[in-house]
């Protein structure tokens, strides 16, 4: 595969897509595996099996020794645990944080530069860094929120890929209520792209299940723009 990882694209614009109409988006072209879903103010892109099912077994058995942590995050003036675990890895400078916790910066792992090359060939976009993500059981959750840190800048695209157990995704419209929650239940091997807008006028989540379900990995991958801090 051949890369020019010098090459001035913007960093959260598609650099291999052909040039398209204004009213198109970038990432119409991908394979007719991956399903669009166009959002009031915002859009998302769906590839149910990006990854084959062993691939996907195998590497949630690899991520699974990740650096992981549990990190404590500051809601109206005290430290709470967040329910599941979290790791960062990305590029030198690549800092990040949420909600007051600023996540120690891993290196690549060799399956992670992998995912990552593989996403550059599938969307045409660079990500210098990759928030994972695991949820133990139905129990563990994240709850509504916005990836719209500054550090991301602006239309962000983020890449999310799911391992193991499924479990159900939800979007609502920070504003305009009238619009009815999206739901998607997030399959292992899958590829979500969060693109536009969505960041800016969307909300999303991943509520707790009663469930007895095993765990489930997730790896946003972002792009960070503002890498001085
Ligand atoms: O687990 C997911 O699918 C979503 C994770 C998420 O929203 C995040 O890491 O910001
Ligand atoms: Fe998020």
């Amino acid at each position: 595969m051949q890369i020019d990882l010098f090459s001035d694209n913007s960093p959260n614009y598609p650099s291999g897509s052909p040039s398209k109409s204004p009213s198109e988006s970038p990432f119409d072209s991908l394979s007719d595996s991956c399903q669009k879903i166009e959002l009031t103010d915002g859009e998302l892109v769906y590839c149910p099996d990006w990854l084959s099912a062993s691939e996907s077994t195998d590497l949630y058995r690899v991520f699974s020794r990740l650096a992981w942590q549990q990190s404590q995050i500051r809601m109206m003036g005290q430290y709470v645990t967040i329910p599941r675990l979290n790791a960062w890895y990305g590029d030198l400078g690549a800092n990040y944080g949420y909600s007051g916790v600023r996540l120690p910066l891993n290196t690549w792992t060799s399956e992670l530069r992998v995912l990552r090359e593989q996403l550059l060939s599938t969307t045409g976009c660079r990500f210098n860094s990759v928030l994972a993500n695991w949820y133990r059981s139905g129990q563990d959750s994240v709850s509504w929120h916005s990836d719209d840190e500054p550090e991301l800048g602006e239309n962000p695209v983020i890449a999310s890929v799911s391992l193991g157990e499924t479990r159900r995704f939800q979007l609502r419209h920070k504003t305009k209520r009238e619009i009815e929650t999206v739901a998607l239940d997030l399959a292992s091997g899958s590829l979500l792209l969060m693109l536009g807008k969505t960041q800016t006028h969307w909300q999303h989540q991943i509520p707790k299940t009663k469930r007895i379900i095993g765990g489930r990995i997730n790896l946003t991958f972002r792009n960070i723009v503002n890498n001085e801090k």
